[in-house]
């Protein structure tokens, strides 16, 4: 089993190291190859992802990625910053499937910003469509308005799309998703203003039809935002758009008590996954070793379930991480009064000292 390993940038470098450290104690013979993504690719060969990266990721069974960016590179041309690596990476595989699970562990219930009883038990799975919408569409840039409130003026532009495919194959995904859990999908669009949405809507209707033991509800993305800090329990499977479903996702994630405690899983239809943490690079504590590495931790569980046949080893991960909890080691994001606060490497040893324990 090849596993493609790519750290990237910012925090990106420490959280995976803890992960393959993890992923090295199990044990099970996995071949891991490193390559450079995002700035620190570009640093060195002048591109975000280069044909050597993009050519290791194609030829694994998995790929654990960090995170990609850093402010110094906004200024670069488009093509060139960090960010298109990861866009690039989910558009040239075909990861078009994003599961961003967000469970709320019990020891961490304090560590959220919301009242313990909102998301105590709290078990949810936001599937975000990865491939198309307006992070895709063509065209996009920047030109004179000839019409408008300006026209002359200079303005920008991008495009939003969605083809009847590309919906109807994410909804199956929810559907089936659901099926194995509380059989309730929630589709979340802005079918009131968008035709994109009123289309998407339309065919999780009509794919809908092929599920009727799953209960479908449609709901607007300003209410769903309201919703998921007013009752986020109410939700079970959440189904939505590139856009919606990175924003919603990071809002979820402050129901597990942190960004830092949310993996994810992108899928394409062979069975390939690229698997990392929810959040970004956050150059505001990258190289403090303060950055929680659990969300990539829980990444690697995910890679062995959906893409290396590994279930056992998978929730061997997930047992040992709950265990560090109930220890009370916290990194500062999830810290609370009564815990004991820990870096980076000292949270990925305890996982490893709780996997071989
Ligand atoms: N998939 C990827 O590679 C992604 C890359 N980015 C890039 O990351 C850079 C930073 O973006 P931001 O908007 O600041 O988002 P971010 O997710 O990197 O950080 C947001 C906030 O959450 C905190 N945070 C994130 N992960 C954490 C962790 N594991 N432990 C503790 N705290 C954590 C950060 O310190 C920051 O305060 C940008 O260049 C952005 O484009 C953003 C999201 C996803
Ligand atoms: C940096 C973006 C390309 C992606 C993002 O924010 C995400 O995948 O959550
Ligand atoms: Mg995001």
């Amino acid at each position: 089993m090849k596993i493609a390993v790519l750290p990237g940038d910012g925090i990106g470098t420490e959280i995976v190291s803890e992960a393959v450290k993890v992923l090295e104690v199990l044990d099970l013979k996995f071949e891991m190859k490193s390559a450079l993504v995002g700035g620190a690719a570009y640093e060195a060969h002048g591109h975000p992802l280069p044909e050597s990266t993009l050519q290791l990721a194609k030829e694994a069974d998995a790929i654990l990625f960090g995170a990609v960016g850093d402010w110094k590179y906004d200024k670069l041309d488009r093509p060139l910053r960090p960010e298109q690596a990861i866009l690039g990476l989910r558009k040239h595989l075909g990861l078009f499937a994003n599961f961003r699970p967000a469970i709320c562990y019990e020891q961490l219930v304090g560590a959220s910003s919301l009242k313990p009883e909102l998301i105590a038990g709290l078990d949810i799975l936001i599937i975000r469509e990865l491939t198309g919408d307006i992070y895709f569409g063509q065209p996009r840039g920047r030109r004179t308005a000839v019409d408008g409130h300006f026209p002359g003026a200079e303005e920008a532009f991008d495009t939003m799309r969605y083809s009847r495919p590309e919906i109807e194959r994410i909804a199956h995904v929810a559907f089936q998703a659901a099926r194995k859990r509380n059989k309730k999908v929630t589709s979340v669009d802005k079918a009131n203003v968008l035709e994109t949405f009123q289309f998407w809507k339309d065919v999780v209707t009509d794919v809908h039809k092929e599920y009727p033991d799953v209960e479908l509800q449609h709901m607007y993305v300003d209410n769903a935002a309201m919703q998921l800090v007013k009752a986020p329990k109410a939700f079970d499977v959440v189904v939505t758009g590139n856009m919606f479903g990175d924003i919603l996702s990071d809002e979820a994630s402050m129901l597990t008590g942190s960004i830092g405690m949310l993996p994810s899983a992108s899928l394409n239809s062979k069975g390939q996954g690229l698997y990392e943490p929810s959040h970004g690079s956050a150059p505001d504590i990258a190289g403090k070793g303060v950055a929680n590495p659990l969300a990539t931790i829980l990444s690697a569980a995910m890679m062995l379930r959906f893409s290396l046949n590994q279930e056992a080893a998978a929730q061997r991960i997930e047992t040992a991480v709950q265990k560090v909890l109930a220890q009370g080691l916290r990194t500062p994001d999830i810290w609370s009064e009564g815990t004991t606060k820990v870096g980076t490497a000292q949270m990925g040893d305890a996982v490893v000292k709780a996997l071989t324990a």
